[in-house]
């Protein structure tokens, strides 16, 4: 029950380079998952902050700090919290914020709480207010106020909770209200990964999935995964169905490049959708300023999709600005189109 991402990003989920899962993927990414925090790479200051944290914990015999993980899709939140709980070696109850309907929800949860479990709440930035405020309350003073029928007649029965460890994930750090940021412990905030990191992700992945790949092949996959993970990981997947049906047994830089050039994927990490963006701002609206409704006209897209989908990363590369005006292409989405610039005056 890993409800992950935006309505718009589970469109975009079909996508080879989508931040997203579909239901099948998160399959086959629990399999590629790390389960201990020695085998999850990258992100280090988090990694040995969460290992302080969860270790002294481990000494005193007590519950660690709730914990919130921060970060863009796809770059191991929820596994994180996988392995708090098994670095605890505790259960891990999972539910996410839109799951929670009312306090109702979240008091039938929390009530069947063991010692010392581990709680994660995906999407926590999309609960409910009387939910968010039962939270608080149970964060801090494990307890909470159940309250019972209604109008005149209601009467509110205090129930202690065990201690617990609340793991709460988000990709919109910006939107958790500071009450609740607050009451989290440990905060750890997910960066995109290097090329270096991908490639290691990407020989741990390939062990598993018993693929024979050369250094430079790792680096070709690595280059074009957009600092994500679950990015590089569906890539690999793409890489090997092809060098299956091609009948190799090693696949070297220019199988991969030929492979993930077959799925849309450029050397960048843009894919069609992006390059159909780049392209209408450069040549239909010179550049830009346009609007986004009118720009996601233009590439036969749900404004949504272009907005959650595509631009965070083409704005990221430095290929598009926002301004208050509308979108602009910058110097490097003609460059990366093959185009010439034109003359600003
Ligand atoms: N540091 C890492 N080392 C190795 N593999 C990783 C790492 N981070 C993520 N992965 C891989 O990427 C996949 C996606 O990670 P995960 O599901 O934890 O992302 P997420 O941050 O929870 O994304 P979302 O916001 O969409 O829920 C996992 O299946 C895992 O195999
Ligand atoms: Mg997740």
């Amino acid at each position: 029950m890993n409800g992950g991402g935006t309505d718009a990003g589970d469109r975009g989920a079909d996508r080879v380079v989508a931040g997203d899962a579909g239901e099948d993927e998160r399959r086959l990414e629990a399999a590629l998952r790390p389960k201990h925090l020695d085998e999850f790479v990258g992100q280090q200051r988090v990694r040995e902050q969460l290992d302080l944290m969860l270790g002294s914990a481990r000494l005193r015999d007590r519950a660690a700090d709730h914990v919130l993980l921060s970060g863009p899709p796809g770059l191991g939140k929820t596994t994180l919290a996988m392995i708090v709980a098994a670095e605890m070696n505790a259960p891990l109850r999972i539910s996410s914020g839109p799951a929670i309907q009312n306090a109702g929800d979240l008091a039938a949860i929390l009530s069947s709480l063991t010692e010392g479990e581990v709680l994660f709440l995906d999407e926590v930035h999309r609960m409910s207010r009387p939910a968010e405020e039962m939270l608080y309350m149970a964060m801090e003073d494990f307890r909470v106020d159940i309250v019972v029928g209604k109008g005149a007649g209601a009467t509110s029965i205090p129930l202690e909770l065990p201690p617990f460890t609340l793991v709460g994930a988000t990709t919109r750090a910006g939107l958790l209200p500071g009450p609740l940021r607050d009451r989290f412990g440990f905060t750890g905030h997910l960066e995109f990964y290097s090329t270096e990191e991908l490639e290691l992700v990407l020989r741990r992945s390939a062990l598993l999935l018993d693929m024979d790949v050369t250094s430079a092949g790792f680096a070709q996959i690595a280059s074009r995964s957009r600092g994500t993970p679950r990015i590089a990981n569906r890539l690999l997947r793409r890489v090997r169905d092809w060098a299956l049906v091609k009948g190799l047994t090693t696949v070297d830089a220019e199988a991969a490049g030929r492979a993930l050039h077959m799925y849309d994927v450029d050397e960048r990490g843009l894919d069609r959708l992006d390059r159909a963006v780049l392209n209408a701002l450069c040549t239909v609206f010179d550049g830009g300023p346009v609007g986004l409704s009118t720009l996601a006209m233009a590439v036969g897209e749900e404004t949504e999709t272009v907005e959650t989908v595509a631009e965070p990363f083409l704005i990221r590369e430095g290929l598009v600005g926002r301004t208050p005006r509308g979108r602009v292409a910058l110097p490097g989405a003609w460059e990366h189109l093959g185009l010439p610039a034109p003359e600003r005056g």
